[in-house]
């Protein structure tokens, strides 16, 4: 097992720069089974673990997929399987993504169902709410979903009840490629949607208004391979922004656009941060009084659920009382706990948690239990007393590239080591007990 250790105290400093995005990584991934003519040519791929279990799932499903130097090369001409088995679904719930493209080539799939997840139930209803209007039977059982058309899906005009951003790609992949226009009305309207749209339309497809909450898809006859460049990581951006400003740094994020950081930059600045809007980046310069304020996550363009968190973790070091509202997943303040264990002083109440600000962090032995959650102890780590051992580096592999290593080049005293078993089974038996009881181990 490993750990990352932060050692709290030191002030950031220098550049990072940001990767490809997960979230647009891997829809354009499953995209590129739509191209039954021609290998895509994908750049700007982050090394994440996610990103390998999609390439994955897509030669399981009798793709050929190369992955190097950052570039993905995706042929999909062979015969394509149609089953996608639970191995690979419950490791990512994104994995569900390849039912859109695979029912628009082959007519056919079989999916594990996703279930549930830390942040919440996540259900899909949406996605299949989609294929149905398009033609497709669904049927579920067994613990998988299968959907099935008699030829080609047929474009249909589908209402999202909520602007779901899986539901809005699987819906736009599935549509490329069927007889007639489809039209998305309350589609979501993430930069990732949009960076998808792009890679279609480089394939060949009709989509339109991408990026709106109307998204109009003609289909077409056939797709081919083409380029296409995955856009930076906004979640990743923000992640450094945030770090440097709770540490009172000075930290140019190199890549960050600016336009789909706007909700971040907005609530950094109202909190006392200097933001400063560059060529190619942004600065965040960090303040030593930060101001209390509330927060509301929404669908894009409002404030980001994957930023919660780590806005969490900012907020802590706050003066007065924040309260930040989770309108996107049910359940996503299961780092609330962990956050306690550090000292911090957060209430619960129904969707929101009250923040009462500055807290007096001190280090302790914490999980991450998603990946934004432990991207945010380590972000509190940064400025707590003493060591902060944060265990569950798989959740935050799926998301951040060599998040330590870049800290520590930025000036942090952070460091990713290989836990000895007695140590885990230590900390094991330590971390039970706090749960126990409640209390922060450093007192246990
Ligand atoms: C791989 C990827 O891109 N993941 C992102 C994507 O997840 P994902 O695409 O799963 O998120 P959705 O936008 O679909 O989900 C948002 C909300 O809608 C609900 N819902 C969704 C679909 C559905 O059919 N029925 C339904 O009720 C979900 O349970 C959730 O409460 O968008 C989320 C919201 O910005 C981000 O946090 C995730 O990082
Ligand atoms: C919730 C997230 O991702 P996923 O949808 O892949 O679980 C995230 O990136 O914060």
């Amino acid at each position: 097992m490993e750990k990352i250790i932060v050692h709290g105290g030191k002030r950031l400093s220098g550049s990072v720069k940001i990767e490809g995005a997960k979230n647009a990584v891997l829809p354009v991934i499953a995209a590129a089974m739509l191209a039954s003519k021609g290998t895509s040519r994908i750049y700007n791929v982050p090394e994440l673990a996610d990103v390998y279990t999609i390439n994955e799932v897509l030669r399981h499903l009798n793709t050929s997929v190369n992955y190097s130097n950052k570039t993905i090369m995706v042929n999909a001409v062979a015969e394509l399987f149609t089953e996608a088995p639970f191995e690979f679904v419950k490791k990512m719930r994104a994995s569900f993504l390849v039912m859109g493209p695979l029912l628009a080539r082959v007519g056919h799939a079989k999916i594990a169902l996703p279930g549930g997840c830390a942040i919440g139930s996540r259900p899909i209803d949406q996605h299949l709410k989609g294929f149905e209007a398009m033609g497709a039977e669904v049927k579920i059982g067994n613990g998988s979903i299968e959907a099935r058309v008699n030829g080609r899906l047929k474009g249909a005009p589908i209402y999202l009840d909520f602007p779901s951003v899986g539901a809005t790609e699987n819906i736009i992949m599935a549509a490329t490629l069927a007889e007639g226009e489809t039209v998305i009305e309350n589609a979501a309207c993430e930069p990732e949607i949009v960076n998808l749209a792009q890679y279609c339309n480089a394939m060949g497809a009709k989509v339109t208004g991408a990026g709106t909450s109307r998204v109009t898809i003609e289909g077409v006859d056939a797709l081919h391979g083409a380029e296409h460049t995955i856009l930076p990581d906004r979640i990743e951006a923000g992640t450094y922004m945030i770090a440097a400003a709770i540490t009172g740094g000075n930290v140019f994020i190199e890549d960050a656009d600016i336009e789909d950081l706007r909700p971040l930059i907005a609530k950094l600045r109202d909190m006392g941060v200097t933001v400063e809007e560059e060529l190619d980046g942004i600065r965040v310069i960090g303040s030593d009084h930060l101001q209390a304020i509330d927060i509301k996550t929404m669908p894009h363009p409002g404030f980001p659920t994957d930023l919660q968190a780590q806005m969490m973790a900012i907020l802590l070091k706050a003066n007065g009382t924040s309260v930040i509202t989770e309108t996107v997943f049910e359940n996503r303040f299961m780092h609330v706990e962990e956050f306690r264990r550090m000292n911090a002083a957060i209430k619960i109440d129904g969707r929101s948690a009250i923040i009462s600000g500055p807290c007096d962090l001190q280090g302790a032995d914490v999980t991450a239990t998603d990946l934004r959650a432990g991207a945010a102890l380590v972000i509190a780590g940064l400025v707590a007393k003493g060591h902060t051992r944060i265990s569950n580096l798989h959740h935050i592999d799926r998301g951040y590239v060599d998040l330590a290593g870049k800290l520590h080049a930025l000036g942090a005293d952070i460091e990713r080591v290989r836990v000895n078993p007695a140590e885990q089974e230590e900390t094991a038996n330590a971390t039970e007990t706090v749960r126990a009881i409640g209390i922060n181990p450093k007192f246990a």
